[in-house]
């Protein structure tokens, strides 16, 4: 029986930090202190985890932290104004919209309201559309996590096979657009819960992304003997947490990421990197700093 070889976002979170706090500390010295502003609406215990991660992880680069925190009955005209108040503080550098938010909120109208210069999570629809042009702007968290953690485990990308399982807002969507640009060029098939055979594609692929949030969803005679599989989605039960592809996976593919340790702490990673980019963008913009706008990238 193969066991496959562990992707490890923890260690090359770990990393990308070391190297952030760097930047971070010259940032510093030339008087700016990046800021990282959180607007988190209602009790969902996952994503008050998720936002807690956050700020653990601007405390150990040097970044400042701004947390909002809104009831689940906040009306909509409430967490637009906490929008619009981040947008105006001079202390937040960027900031994002915890997802998801309560069903009465549109969180379309919310994430049209962020300033496209302070979306941390690259999710305003200027930002996206820029991702459709290949015009440089902040990328979602997770699909640049994804991609940098194939990088750093010698994942190849270009000419490969890859099925993504979910098309959300966060993962599954930005992310078949980024690994279909000429940077990446994979081939990509998204996958939905109208797919037919699923099963068919994850077995044709030689990257399966799983990001359906269906607990244990991706079987071990889903995947091709020697393919990479990552766990994007998670199901919190009473048991602990468990991913969207089934432990037995490992007997069959050639590299995976468990339901923990894998893409979450990457995601992380990319939000802070996004942070300072956008810092690091402010002090170049400068008067005098004598760099040029950046140029459209050409497909
Ligand atoms: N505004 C956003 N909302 C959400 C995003 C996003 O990118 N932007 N993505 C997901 C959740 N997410 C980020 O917020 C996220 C998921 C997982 C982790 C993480 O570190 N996971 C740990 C396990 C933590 C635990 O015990 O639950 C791990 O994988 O080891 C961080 C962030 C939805 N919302």
């Amino acid at each position: 029986m193969t066991t496959a070889t562990r992707i490890d976002g923890k260690r090359v979170a770990a990393d990308i930090k070391q190297e952030l706090a760097v930047r971070v500390r010259a940032l510093r010295g030339q008087g700016s202190r990046p800021g990282l502003g959180t607007i988190l609406v209602g009790e969902d215990p996952g994503s008050h985890a998720y936002v807690a991660g956050k700020h653990r992880d601007c405390s150990d680069v040097g970044i400042a932290s701004i947390r909002v925190e809104l009831p689940a009955t906040a009306s909509q005209a409430e967490v637009e104004d906490a929008v619009r108040r981040l947008n105006d503080d001079p202390a937040c550098t960027g900031f994002i919209v915890q997802l998801p938010l309560p069903a009465h909120i549109d969180t379309h109208r919310v994430l049209q309201l962020i300033d496209p210069d302070k979306d941390a999570d690259g999710l305003h629809p200027t930002n996206l559309g820029k991702l459709v042009l290949g015009m440089p702007g902040p990328l979602p968290c997770t699909p640049r996590g994804i991609i940098e953690l194939l990088r750093q485990h010698d994942v190849p990308i270009t000419g490969q096979r890859f099925c993504v399982i979910g098309c959300g807002l966060t993962v599954g969507r930005p992310l078949g657009l980024m690994l279909t640009r000429p940077t990446e060029h994979a081939t990509v098939t998204l996958c939905h819960e109208a797919t037919v055979d699923v099963a068919a594609h994850t077995r044709a692929s030689d990257v399966v992304v799983a990001a359906a949030g269906v607990a244990h969803l991706v079987k071990p005679d889903w995947v091709r003997p020697g393919a990479t599989v990552l766990s994007v989605g998670i199901t919190r039960t009473i048991e602990g947490i468990l991913g969207d592809v089934h432990p037995e996976v490992d007997t069959v593919a050639g590299k995976v990421s468990g339901a923990t340790g894998g893409v979450g702490p990457m995601t992380r990673a990319m939000l802070l990197t996004n942070i300072v980019e956008i810092a690091e963008r402010g002090l170049d913009q400068q008067p005098g700093s004598g760099l040029a706008a950046p140029s459209l990238e050409l497909a």
